[in-house]
């Protein structure tokens, strides 16, 4: 048996109450908590902390296989679980392409021999992301890593007949297709937010037009085929209304946004430094205002890091010659934390749905986002929100270091990340897997 009893948390943020973990379990919440505590529990002294439940990212780039100077799926998900996640899906933009049964099978493995969040590969849509021919959906689906959620992340599913048929198949097994929502006719060459800050750097715009006109196709086709749809960060005022409007008319559909589109614009651009470089590109203030909103409100599902990783040649040199991507896992709390919990936008509860439960309905994922409750899978998160630290590229335990929030000052700390009743992270730091574990 292993026992750990956490004392003088606060679940939510609400009132002080010990929780005891057995077996990877949540067995008692309260008073009683340390009464059934057997001798032999580990105890942890987390007066005035916060506990919520453990963190699922619905979006996040590993890179591995083929990517691995920027990221491995080993340093990716200890970059994870520092910053308080238990589950991340791993999107499939690998080489090779997570398109077919083998590869998601590889990349579940490497998650599980890591042993740091569980890993949930995401399939590609389309045969090696070419958005020609339908990759080996339902065999991914009927593999061990039992794929639900299906994107060629990175670029768009832009043919018409193709989406249509994507969102047919999953419904077989009740997956979803989570889009990323590009016109690539639209954004040939663009580099930035089209508006008046690329007008004055004279750089390639970017118009909401192209991500607009995506969502607002597919939520038709989501509607007529009857399927889910999952749109991929979202990150302007126009596409929040396409979604609300979409929900009110009764569509199957969820939206994301990430940190860096809830607290970045695009005048960060005018540095031109290619930190600042990512898809869909930073937008206006007005937009960041409306995305905020949205989550607040529940227009806004989720929030997803899409973290992308990549290597200093590709993000140490001159604006147009960069890469798009910044990474997130280690900095997402802490934005949610500044943006929506500090300014009273939303609960610590709210926190919970959008970063930990709607993400696991949205993947088909049953032990996680349970919530603190009694019976539930152990997966717990612990954070200080009063500690306040200037974010350092190169001491972040990512392999990469193309953070957008170095020398900025953030508030939050993960303290302790526990995977089903296992401590991943202590004092702030990851803890290695032992050989019992
Ligand atoms: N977001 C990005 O700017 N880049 C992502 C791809 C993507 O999410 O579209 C990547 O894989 O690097
Ligand atoms: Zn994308
Ligand atoms: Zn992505």
């Amino acid at each position: 048996m292993t026992a750990h009893l956490l004392t003088g948390v606060r679940p939510y943020g609400e009132d002080a109450a010990d929780i005891l973990v057995i077996d990877g379990r949540i067995a008692a919440i309260g008073p009683e908590a340390a009464a059934q505590a057997p001798a032999e529990a580990e105890r942890h002294a987390f007066d005035e902390l916060i506990a919520l439940p453990g963190l699922v990212d619905i979006h996040t780039h590993l890179r591995e296989p083929g990517g691995e100077s920027a990221e491995t799926v080993y340093t990716g998900t200890r970059a994870a679980a520092v910053g308080g996640y238990t589950a991340v899906f791993a999107m499939a933009n690998t080489n090779p392409v997570q398109d077919n049964a083998g590869v998601v099978e590889q990349v579940l493995r490497l998650g599980q021999d890591a042993g740091w969040v569980d890993v949930h590969p995401v399939g590609a849509v389309s045969q090696g992301l070419k958005g020609e021919q339908l990759s080996e959906m339902g065999a991914m689906a009927g593999s061990a890593a039992q794929v639900r959620v299906f994107s060629d992340d990175g670029r768009c599913v832009y043919d018409p007949v193709l989406m249509r048929r994507a969102l047919e198949y999953v419904k077989s097994f009740d997956g979803v297709i989570a889009q990323h929502s590009q016109d690539p006719r639209l954004t040939e060459g663009s580099q930035m937010h089209e508006g008046a800050v690329s007008a004055e750097l004279g750089l390639r715009g970017w118009p909401a037009v192209a991500e607009e006109s995506i969502i607002a196709r597919d939520v038709l086709l989501a509607e007529h085929v009857g399927s889910r749809l999952h749109v991929c960060h979202l990150s302007t005022s126009g596409s929040v209304d396409i979604i609300r409007w979409a929900k009110a008319r009764g569509i199957d559909v969820t939206a994301e946004v990430t940190p860096h589109h809830l607290l970045l614009t695009d005048e960060m651009a005018r540095s031109y430094s290619p930190l600042y470089k990512v898809n869909p590109p930073l937008r206006t203030a007005e937009d960041v205002e409306a995305v905020r909103e949205a989550l607040a409100d529940g227009t806004i599902d989720v929030v997803g890091t899409d973290h992308a990783p990549h290597p200093l040649e590709d993000k140490d040199c001159e604006w147009q010659a960069g890469a798009f991507g910044m990474t997130g896992l280690e900095t997402a709390l802490p934005i949610l934390i500044e943006t929506m919990v500090s300014t009273g936008r939303m609960t610590w509860r709210d926190i919970a749905r959008v970063m930990s439960t709607t993400p696991a309905l949205i993947g088909r994922v049953r032990d996680q986002g349970q919530g603190l409750e009694v019976g539930a899978p152990a997966n717990i998160t612990v954070v200080d929100p009063t500690v306040r630290r200037t974010i350092d590229g190169a001491s972040q335990w990512t392999h990469s270091t193309n953070t957008p929030y170095a020398g900025m000052e953030l508030p939050g700390q993960v303290i302790a990340t526990f995977l089903h009743g296992r401590p991943t992270v202590l004092a702030g730091a990851p803890v290695e897997k032992r050989d019992e574990d």
